[in-house]
């Protein structure tokens, strides 16, 4: 069954909207790290320190895949580096699958992760300033996964209702 992807940059608004999306369409939503989260039974901090990056890569290609195969139509909020590892990002590619990039600027990302940065371990330690640095190299780093989307929402200035509207009505 058909599965509708959202991707993006860590704090684009994926697991928000998806949930928004969700109850806006009827379509069952899961978010891929808390699918991680619940299979291993850890944080995702708590998988990072415990275990580092690349085995919460494989564990995030391995439940994308369950995800991918389940025979649900499902709404998959992915993590922000899901399509960038594991060639994830063949896997879109899918016919069964549609695959929308929540895009947005470096400051929008900046004012909503300086404020929501203690759960994501990529960032948690760093500074304001650091941060701002990190975010403009790895989103560049990152465009050319998520430029594979087969559509682009951008979410900079707009609600979290105005950007399911306007998922909704590409779906259409
Ligand atoms: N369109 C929006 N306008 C304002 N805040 C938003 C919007 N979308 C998401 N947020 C907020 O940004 C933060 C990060 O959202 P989240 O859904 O966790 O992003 P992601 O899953 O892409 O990392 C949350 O605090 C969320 O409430
Ligand atoms: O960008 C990334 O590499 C990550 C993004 C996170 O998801 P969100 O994008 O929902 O924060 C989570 O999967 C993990 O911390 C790694
Ligand atoms: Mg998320």
């Amino acid at each position: 069954m058909r599965k509708i992807i959202l991707l993006g940059y860590m704090g684009c608004g994926k697991s928000t909207i998806a949930n928004k999306l969700s109850k806006n369409i009827g379509i069952p939503f899961v978010d891929l790290d808390i699918k991680i989260e619940e299979k291993v039974n850890l944080s995702i901090n708590a998988i990072f320190e415990k275990h580092g990056e690349i085995f919460f890569r494989k564990l995030e290609h391995e439940v994308f895949i369950e995800l991918l195969n389940s025979p649900e139509r499902l709404i998959i909020g992915l993590g922000g580096g899901t399509p960038c590892y594991a060639n994830n990002h063949e896997l879109l590619k899918a016919d069964n699958v549609v695959s929308i990039y929540l895009k947005a600027s470096i400051e929008t990302l900046f004012s909503r992760l300086s404020a929501n940065k203690s759960k994501r371990p990529l960032i948690a330690n760093k500074s304001d300033e650091e941060m701002k640095e990190f975010i403009a190299m790895h989103l560049f780093e990152r465009s050319f996964y998520y430029n594979q989307a087969q559509y682009k929402v951008s979410v900079d200035d707009k609600t979290i209702d105005q950007v399911v509207l306007d998922i909704v009505s590409l779906l259409a």
